[in-house]
C-alpha cells in the first residue's frame, strides 16, 4: 500500500485537498481530528493536560478549552512543546491503527493529512511526501478570514511551524493552492492519477503476502534515507542552506 503523507502550513488547503481526495475514494486519516479524539474527556493525554496546564484549560462540561490552550502554547514555544509531548504519542498511535485499518480492508493508496509531518520526522516513514503550497501572505489571509483571528494571533501559529518554502523542500508532489478552488480540482485530478501510477500493482501481492510488504516498505524506507542524504550534501556543496 502507497502511505501518502500530505502536509502543509496552516491554512494552506490540507483539509480542502482531503476532501478532493475523498471524493476519489482516496481514504484519508487527518492528524487534526485524532488529535481532538485522544484529548476526550476520560482519556489520559486530557488528565495529563490537566495536570500540566491546570485545571484551567477545562471548559465547564469539562471539555478541553481549546481557545484557551491554543493561546498558551502558540504564545511559547516551551508550553507548545510539553502539549506536543503529551498530544502526538497518542495521535502516532492511533495513526497507525488507521493504517492497519486501511491495509486490513485493501486499499491501494492511504493518506496521511499531518500538518506536522516535517517538523515531527514522520515524512521518512510514508511512501511519499505532498506538500500543499500557497504564498505566506495567502495563507495569513486565508486563516485570518477562516478563525476570524487578529494578524499577531494568525502570524504566531504561522510561526510555531517551519515555513512552507522549507516544507517544499521536502516535496514529491507540490499542489499549488494559490489559486480557486476550481483551479485546485483539475490540479487534484492529475495529482491521484500520478498517485495511481505510483502506486502500481505490486500492493496486491503485498496484502496477500504480507512479508513481500515488509521488505518493499524496508527498501523505500533506505532508498529514501539515501536520497534524502544525497539532497541534503548537494545542498552544502552548493551552498544552499
Ligand atoms: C492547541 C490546540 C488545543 C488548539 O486547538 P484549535 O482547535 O484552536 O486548533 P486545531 O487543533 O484545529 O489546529 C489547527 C491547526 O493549527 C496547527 N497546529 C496545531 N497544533 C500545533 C502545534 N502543536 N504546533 C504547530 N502547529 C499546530 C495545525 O496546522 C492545525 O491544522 C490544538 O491545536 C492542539 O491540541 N495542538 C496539539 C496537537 C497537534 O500538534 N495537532 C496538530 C496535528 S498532530
Ligand atoms: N483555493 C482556495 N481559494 C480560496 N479559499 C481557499 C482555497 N483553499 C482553501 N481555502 C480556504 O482557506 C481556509 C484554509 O483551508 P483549509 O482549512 O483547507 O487549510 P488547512 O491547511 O487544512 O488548515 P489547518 O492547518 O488549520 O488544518 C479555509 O477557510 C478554506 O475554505
Amino acid at each position: 500500500m502507497l502511505v501518502v503523507g500530505l502536509t502543509g502550513g496552516i491554512a494552506t488547503g490540507k483539509s480542502t485537498v482531503s476532501n478532493l481526495l475523498r471524493e476519489h475514494s482516496l481514504p484519508v486519516i487527518d492528524a487534526d481530528i485524532l488529535a481532538r479524539q485522544v484529548v476526550q474527556p476520560g482519556t489520559p493525554a486530557l488528565a495529563q493536560i490537566v495536570a500540566t496546564f491546570g485545571a484551567d484549560v477545562l471548559q465547564a462540561d469539562g471539555t478541553l478549552d481549546r481557545a484557551k490552550l491554543g493561546a498558551i502554547v502558540f504564545a511559547d514555544e516551551a508550553q507548545r512543546r510539553r502539549l506536543n509531548a503529551i498530544v502526538h504519542p497518542a495521535v502516532r498511535r492511533a495513526m497507525l491503527w488507521g493504517v492497519l485499518r486501511c491495509w486490513w480492508r485493501g486499499a491501494r493508496i492511504c493518506v496521511l493529512d499531518v500538518p506536522l509531518l516535517i517538523e515531527g520526522g514522520l515524512w521518512k516513514f510514508v511512501g511519499a511526501v505532498a506538500v500543499v503550497y500557497c504564498s505566506p501572505e495567502i495563507q495569513l489571509q486565508r486563516l485570518m478570514a477562516r478563525d476570524g483571528s487578529a494578524r499577531e494571533d494568525a502570524q504566531a501559529r504561522l510561526n510555531a511551524q517551519l515555513p512552507i518554502s522549507e516544507k517544499v523542500e521536502y516535496a514529491d508532489y507540490v499542489v499549488d493552492n494559490s489559486g480557486s478552488v476550481q483551479d485546485l480540482k483539475g490540479q487534484i485530478e492529475g495529482f491521484v492519477a500520478k498517485l495511481r501510477r505510483r502506486a502500481g500493482w505490486s500492493w496486491r501481492l503485498s496484502w496477500l503476502f504480507p512479508p513481500w510488504g515488509l521488505l518493499s516498505a524496508a527498501w523505500m524506507l533506505g532508498w529514501r534515507s539515501v536520497a534524502w542524504s544525497r539532497r541534503g550534501s548537494n545542498r552544502k556543496t552548493t551552498g544552499r542552506t
